[in-house]
């Protein structure tokens, strides 16, 4: 099958600074796979890459088959980039928000869509409101709900939970989950962990820019030299791994291992 995420020696540099350095896997259609590292590991620099908002500076990204580099409309049409701080047009409704969303993508008959998509996110009610007039959770919501809206084949989110509630996180991670049995991959990069651990099928953990692990949670602890993994939750994996990583910067702790 082919995946929906190809990358292939993704790096990312900005000036002096080497925030990407040779990512290379692949998310299959219907997986979910978890993006984590501390802070300034290039989890966003690589979403960004994924989602073509940044050039990356060597490697290759094919989304659903389409090379971002070559076929950037095709690509951009096959993905949803969910970031942790959307923006919205400071004039536009709820509502026309979805319109304009609709338009972009070339959804027909997008409005049974739009409707349904706001109940999920319970935003129906508020298909006048500004974004303005929104609470930080709401407009995560909105974000989602645009996302979705042209039923893209990726997904790719950044800490998708900020701002919500209880009941929205629990509401939230149905929606994600029900994405993925309809086929959607999903890359979610985030710092909580056991949200991670629910949800995601594989891991791919970074540290300075570099794959220090890849795989499912159990491989992930079978890396780990001498069932030294043995039970570790995903938690203490994460500290096992990256203080490695930061100790020894050249010869990372596990290699990345793809299933
Ligand atoms: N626009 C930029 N210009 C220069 N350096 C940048 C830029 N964006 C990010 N960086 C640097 O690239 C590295 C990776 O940053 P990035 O934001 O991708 O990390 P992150 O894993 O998302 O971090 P966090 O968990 O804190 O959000 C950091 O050293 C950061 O300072």
């Amino acid at each position: 099958m082919e995946p929906a995420l190809d990358v292939e020696g993704l790096e990312k540099t900005y000036g002096a600074v080497q925030a990407v350095r040779g990512l290379t896997f692949q998310v299959a259609p219907g997986e979910v796979l978890g993006l984590v590292g501390p802070n300034g590991a290039g989890k966003t620099s690589t979403l960004r890459c994924l989602a073509g908002i940044l050039p990356p500076s060597v490697g290759r990204v094919r989304v659903a088959g389409h090379d971002l580099a070559v076929g950037p409309v095709d690509a951009k049409r096959a993905l949803a980039f969910l970031p942790d701080e959307p923006r919205f047009f400071e004039y536009l409704t709820v509502w026309e928000h979805l319109n304009f969303t609709a338009r972009l993508y070339g959804v027909e008959d997008w409005e049974p869509r739009g409707r349904a998509l706001l109940e999920e996110m319970e935003l129906t009610g508020r298909e006048k409101s500004l974004p303005g007039e929104l609470s930080r959770g709401m407009k995560q919501k909105l974000s989602i709900a645009c996302g979705f809206l042209h039923q893209p084949r990726l997904i790719l989110l950044d800490e998708p939970l900020t701002g919500l509630d209880p009941l929205g996180i629990r509401r939230m991670k149905a929606s994600l989950r029900r994405r993925a049995e309809e086929g959607t991959a999903l890359v979610l990069s985030s710092h909580l962990l056991p949200l991670v651990e629910e949800l995601c099928h594989r891991l791919l953990i970074i540290a300075g820019g570099r794959a220090v692990a890849l795989g499912t949670l159990p491989e992930i602890r079978e890396q780990l030299a001498g069932g030294e993994g043995d039970g570790a939750s995903l938690e203490e994996l994460f500290v096992r791994i990256t203080s490695a990583a930061s100790e020894e910067p050249e010869a990372v702790g596990p290699g990345p291992r793809a299933p």
